[in-house]
C-alpha cells in the first residue's frame, strides 16, 4: 500500500532532523490528525541511551502540543531493508490517540510499504476506553 504522499514528504522532511548520534538510524513520522493537520516528529536520542525518543513520540508530542487529540493516520519512515514498525511502546502511546481502525503505514527509502490498522499492531490493547468510569 502506498503511504499518503503528504504524510509520506513531511516524514522524510523530519527524518533529516533526527538527533542519532548513538544509533545513527534516523527515523521520522508523520501523524494526519483528526483536524487534517500534519505533526511531523523524529527520534532524539541521548547520551543516556534509555532517555532516547522515538520519532513517533516526537509527532505525539507536536500533535497535542498543536491541540489536536486524534491520530487519523501515521506514516512511518525509516532507512531499513523491510520496513521498520515502531516499536512497543509506541504503539501503546499510538493507541491512545488512535482507534482501532486507523492506519500505520512503514516506508523504506527506496519505496516499499507496508500498512497496518492499529489492532493489526496492537491486538488485545489495554485503551483508554477501559478506563471510562461515564
Ligand atoms: O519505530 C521506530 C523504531 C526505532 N526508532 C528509533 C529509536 C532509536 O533512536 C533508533 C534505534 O532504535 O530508532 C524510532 O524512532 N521509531
Ligand atoms: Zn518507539
Amino acid at each position: 500500500m502506498n503511504p499518503p504522499q503528504d504524510l509520506l514528504e513531511a516524514a522524510l522532511a523530519v527524518r533529516e532532523r533526527a538527533y542519532v548520534p548513538y544509533s545513527r538510524f534516523k527515523v521520522g513520522a508523520a501523524i494526519r490528525a483528526g483536524s487534517g493537520v500534519i505533526y511531523p516528529g523524529c527520534n532524539v536520542e541521548n547520551v543516556a541511551y534509555p532517555e532516547g525518543t522515538c520519532a513517533e513520540a516526537g509527532a505525539i508530542a507536536a500533535m497535542i502540543a498543536g491541540g489536536d487529540t486524534r491520530i487519523a493516520e501515521i506514516v512511518v519512515v525509516a532507512d531499513s531493508e523491510t520496513p521498520t514498525t515502531p516499536c512497543g511502546g509506541c504503539r501503546q502511546k499510538i493507541r491512545e490517540f488512535a482507534g482501532p481502525e486507523a492506519r500505520i503505514t512503514m516506508a523504506t527509502l527506496d519505496g516499499s510499504a507496508m500498512t497496518m490498522t492499529m489492532t493489526d499492531l496492537l491486538p488485545g490493547a489495554f485503551g483508554p476506553e477501559h478506563m471510562d468510569r461515564a
